[in-house]
């Protein structure tokens, strides 16, 4: 019998994305129907996911007062499968991010909306909602995270889901002063060491590691790395504690958004066959970055400039990568300092160096299918996706051997270069030096084009659909609910 799943997420591509976590909530659904799991998608009613949804369907339930304000809940598609969505004009109506106002900053009220949202989703997941039923209810990140709590405090029900909460970044956690805790609707006993209390507040991503049933991150390395503090940013003794429920599934990457050969964004499409034919998509990247036309190295780079990406040391390594004779292509937005640096390095080397700010997912799929090497020095990635959309689109991975991005780039030493296995190349420790060093190999090996093209061909022979990933999602909700 098909198994029912809420999938409960502030981001969905591509209603909403600003980042890995919309591409993975997006995918979901998709991935797991082959196995026998029908996915919904729970999303918070922004002004753009409330303009997908066709006019005048009736509301399947109205909650009077939800943590403060009124709500409704409506029904539509995502990308062909069921999508409900919590219309709240109190909480979601507004201009700007799903968190942010238009000039970025974090919305006062945060930790209320997405309270309701996730007490939304228990009400929905646990029966409380006439029509709806589920097996298993799939929290991803802080901002679904009291929902697996609200579940496990209310009063036991002989059919409440099973709870699984996904880590995505730990880096955001949700966390607010112990005064919130009263506005929730918890019982008094949820604060506590083993309920949402975290370090004398209240801590969303918390409540929910402590509540589920299974603990998933999105690779198995970065599920080692965060029993260890300098990954767990405070969590690692939870986590630690509860290890025989943690698990790490690597994200596939979504195929009928992500194949170069059907990618309606490319000037020109192609495939390990055609190879030649990135190079139309090179000259493409050329202007649209304004670089000086040239058969050397384009690296791209498309990212958060954060601390996280390692964006400070890639910004000091440009004088670096310009002396050998290479280029960069960046398109990315984030911290203020590191947007400055690079439009500053721009400066600096017309022609050489050309930066986008801002966020156009057009132009990321035209950087992955021109520039020659994608560039991911991430201090910690749980899984990261550029690298898996640069494997398939020829784009070569120059990554930190990290998390997710150790589990899927094969590092060209030479015995991998010998087995013609290669698919990238990885460099330990975000530091000035490995990065110029990784730069360095990456522009010798692309002067070899014969060996260069078998590094490409490797990659996009690799298999990051989400065949396997699927799979073994659909497994862990089946034995969540064998237990
Ligand atoms: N300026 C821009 N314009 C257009 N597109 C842009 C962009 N900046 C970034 N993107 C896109 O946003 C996504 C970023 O995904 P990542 O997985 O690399 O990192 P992120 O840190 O957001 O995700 C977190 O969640 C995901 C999902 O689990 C994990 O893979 C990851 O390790 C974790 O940090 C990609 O689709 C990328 O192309």
């Amino acid at each position: 019998m098909a198994l029912s799943v809420l999938s409960v997420a502030s981001e969905a591509y591509p209603l909403v994305k600003t980042g890995g976590l919309g591409d993975v909530v997006g995918a979901l659904p998709a991935a797991l129907a082959p196995h026998g799991v029908d996915v919904t998608t729970f999303l918070p009613g922004y002004p753009r996911v409330l303009a997908a949804l066709e006019a005048g369907g009736a509301p399947l339930h109205r909650w009077p007062d939800l943590l403060g304000a009124p709500a409704q809940l409506l029904e539509g598609e995502i990308a062909g499968h069921r999508l409900l969505v919590l219309d709240a004009p109190g909480y979601f109506a507004r201009e700007g991010g799903p968190y942010g106002d238009p000039a970025g900053r974090d919305w006062d009220d945060n930790w209320r909306r997405f309270a309701a949202f996730a007490r939304a989703a228990a009400d929905v997941a646990g029966g409380a909602v006439a029509g709806e039923r589920y097996d298993v209810l799939h929290a991803h990140d802080w901002q679904s995270g009291l929902a697996p709590a609200y579940l496990r405090f209310a009063p036991p029900a002989p059919d409440a889901p099973r709870t699984v909460m996904t880590i995505h970044n730990i880096a955001f956690q949700g966390r607010y002063d112990a005064g919130i805790f009263a506005s929730l609707a918890l019982p008094a006993l949820a604060f506590a060491v083993d309920g949402v209390e975290y370090y004398g507040g209240v801590g969303y991503l918390k409540a929910g590691l402590e509540s589920a049933d299974a603990i998933t991150t999105v690779s198995p390395t970065y599920a080692r790395e965060i029993l260890s503090p300098d990954f767990g940013m405070g969590l690692e003794g939870l986590i630690r504690t509860r290890q025989r429920r943690v698990s790490g599934i690597v994200n596939g990457i979504d195929t009928a958004v992500w194949s170069p050969s059907a990618d309606p964004s490319l000037p020109a499409r192609y495939d390990a066959a055609t190879l030649t034919r990135r190079a139309t998509n090179k000259r493409a990247v050329e202007q649209a970055f304004d670089l000086d036309p040239g058969d050397g190295p384009i690296f791209c780079v498309v990212s958060r400039l954060t601390w996280q990406k390692g964006m400070d040391v890639l910004a000091d390594a440009i004088p670096a990568l310009v002396e050998r004779g290479a280029r960069l292509a960046l398109l990315g937005s984030g911290d203020a300092w590191l947007e400055q640096a690079f439009r500053d390095a721009a400066e600096r080397f017309p022609g050489q160096v050309g930066v986008r700010l801002g966020y156009d997912e057009a132009l990321s799929h035209l950087l992955q299918a021109g520039s020659d090497a994608i560039l991911i020095p991430s201090r910690f990635e749980p899984c990261g996706l550029t690298q898996l959309y640069g494997l398939a689109y020829g784009c070569v991975p120059v990554v930190a051997r990290t998390g997710g991005l150790a589990d899927t780039v094969i590092h060209a030493n030479a015995a991998a270069l010998a087995a013609g296995v290669a698919t990238g190349i990885q460099f330990d420790t975000v530091t000035y030096e490995s990065l110029v060093g990784a730069i360095a190999l990456a522009t010798d090996l692309h002067a070899d084009a014969e060996r260069w093209e078998q590094i490409q061909r490797a990659g996009m022979a690799a298999d990051f659909s989400w065949a396997t990933s699927g799979r073994r999602y659909a497994s862990l909700y089946r034995e969540l609910l064998a237990a």
